[in-house]
């Protein structure tokens, strides 16, 4: 058997992981560069049973898995990705599976964001760095400020415990959210998406993208946060309306945000992200580390094994 990497975000751990026991059995073909075109992906892809994919960056939608006669499966990082059309795959009689991921890493990153936002830790740096600038700003206390999660599935309930142990209050809502899953958490259950987003000093949201998510955040509901308030967002860029969040940072609606996904990943270059005021971008970290990535490789591995034995496992639906 043939498997491609589609390595196209040219992640260094990726590009630097052992495939040797893979090899050993089949040949494993990386590529780290990114096609637009499906007539290209087309002729590269043709001759691979197996694809594995990193992430969700090139769209493996019905009109190319259609192309692709000798495709039998596809290996996804995560058990989510929104770029594979996987009912289509199963109908081609392609199996789709993915691997574990943690959800500590999520939940550090978005601590640094809250953390970097709250402090100016990023320009007080480059401060220092550039000019030796001592002390540019005046940071806030989490200690006794209002933490509002959206969505408390395992990330978002990562997150409210750590805020707990900052001394926060901790509120959080999600459309199906109870009282007592909010407050196994240590969490307050919020009425509704308003009350929270009028109550908090630091929104983050937790969120699956899904029917009923799709611009949960626009612009309407961005009016609604405290001109003082912080947005987080580690989980889907289009959970929020990006143009309306850009606006708001523009315009002081908010005082600031930290995101880790985006509408376009990588950013181009004249993306308006990059030169959004208050805004730290960092590029799609959440995952990114060295005992999530050994969890993917190795979960790879064994999903390519287990199919092979014809007992396919961690199926995505
Ligand atoms: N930045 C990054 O690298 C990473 C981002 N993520 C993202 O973080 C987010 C949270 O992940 P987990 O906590 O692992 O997910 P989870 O499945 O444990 O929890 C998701 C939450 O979304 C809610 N939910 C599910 N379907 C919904 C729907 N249709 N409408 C409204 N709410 C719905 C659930 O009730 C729960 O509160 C996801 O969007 C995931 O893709 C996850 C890992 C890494
Ligand atoms: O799987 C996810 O949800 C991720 O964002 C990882 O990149």
């Amino acid at each position: 058997m043939r498997c491609a990497v589609l390595d196209d975000y040219q992640n260094v751990a990726v590009s630097t992981a052992d495939w040797t026991s893979l090899q050993a059995t089949i040949s494993v073909d990386p590529f780290h560069d990114h096609l637009e075109s499906e007539n290209e992906l087309v002729s590269r892809l043709y001759p691979y049973e197996i694809l594995v994919v990193m992430r969700e960056r090139t769209p493996l939608r019905k009109s190319l898995l259609e192309r692709l006669p000798s495709l039998r499966l596809i290996v996804t990082t995560g058990m989510r990705n929104a770029s594979i059309d996987v009912a289509a795959a199963n109908q081609l009689g392609i199996v789709v599976c993915g691997t574990s991921g943690h959800s500590e890493p999520p939940a550090e990153l978005t601590w640094a964001l809250i953390l970097a936002l709250s402090r100016h830790i990023v320009e007080e740096v480059s401060s220092v760095r550039n000019n030796g600038l001592w002390q540019t700003s005046l940071g806030v206390d989490l200690y006794g400020k209002c933490l509002g999660l959206i969505g408390l599935g395992k990330i978002g309930n990562r997150v409210a415990r750590v805020g707990a142990a900052f001394g926060m209050e901790v509120v959080a809502w999600s459309p199906h959210l109870t009282e007592s899953r909010a407050s196994e958490a240590g969490a307050s259950l919020m009425e509704s998406l308003e009350a929270l987003l009028a109550t908090s000093d630091i929104v983050s949201i937790h969120l699956v993208l899904g029917e009923g998510t799709y611009g949960l955040l626009g612009r309407h509901e961005l009016n609604q946060m405290r001109s003082t308030a912080l947005l987080i967002n580690t989980s889907r860029a289009a959970i929020v309306d990006q143009q309306a969040l850009i606006e708001a940072l523009q315009m002081g609606t908010i005082a600031g945000a930290g995101l880790d996904v985006f509408d376009h990943e990588p950013l181009a270059k004249d993306d308006p992200i990059r030169s959004t005021p208050n805004l730290i971008a960092t590029p799609h970290l959440g995952y990114v580390t060295e005992r999530n990535y050994s969890t993917f490789f190795e979960q790879v591995i064994e999903d390519i094994a287990a199919f092979a034995t014809g007992t396919p496992i961690r199926l995505l639906s």
